[in-house]
């Protein structure tokens, strides 16, 4: 078995009152985000790809382009702008691309990811 991954960042600003880590979290602030997306698989042996990363691009860059330089409060869809639902979210928008296996949500500054794995796990 195969996983391959592919990642990609946005910036964005959100605000997040109810929570006792950031003192600062209830005004709007911006983070640098990273998220990775892996799909798991075995090759084709004549692409010797277990899926196109193009295609992963593709679907990735649909989801990025609705997060990046985004208020996320009002991203529709979403819910409160934790790790969590970010990760369920780009989950979501990327599903379609192939066997996704994981989404991971990486906020480097503060040294905090969440890895969502599917409704099923
Ligand atoms: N289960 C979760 N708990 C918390 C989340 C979350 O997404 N899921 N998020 C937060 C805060 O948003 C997070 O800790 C960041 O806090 P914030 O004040 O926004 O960040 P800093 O100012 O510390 O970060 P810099 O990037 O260094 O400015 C809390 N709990
Ligand atoms: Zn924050």
């Amino acid at each position: 078995m195969w996983e391959l991954t592919k990642s990609f960042r946005f910036e964005a600003a959100h605000s997040l009152p109810a929570t006792t880590l950031g003192t600062a979290s209830m005004e709007i602030h911006g983070h640098s985000f990273r998220a990775e997306v892996s799909v798991r698989g075995k090759p084709d042996p004549a692409s010797g790809m277990v899926l196109d990363l193009g295609l992963l691009e593709r679907g990735m860059g649909e989801v990025r382009s609705k997060l990046d330089h985004k208020l996320l409060n009002n991203v529709e869809g979403l819910g409160p702008p934790t790790l969590e639902n970010l990760a369920r979210f780009i989950w979501d928008h990327v599903q379609h691309a192939g066997h996704v296996t994981r989404v991971s949500v990486h906020r480097d500054s503060c040294g905090e990811s969440c890895t969502y794995f599917g409704p099923e796990s």
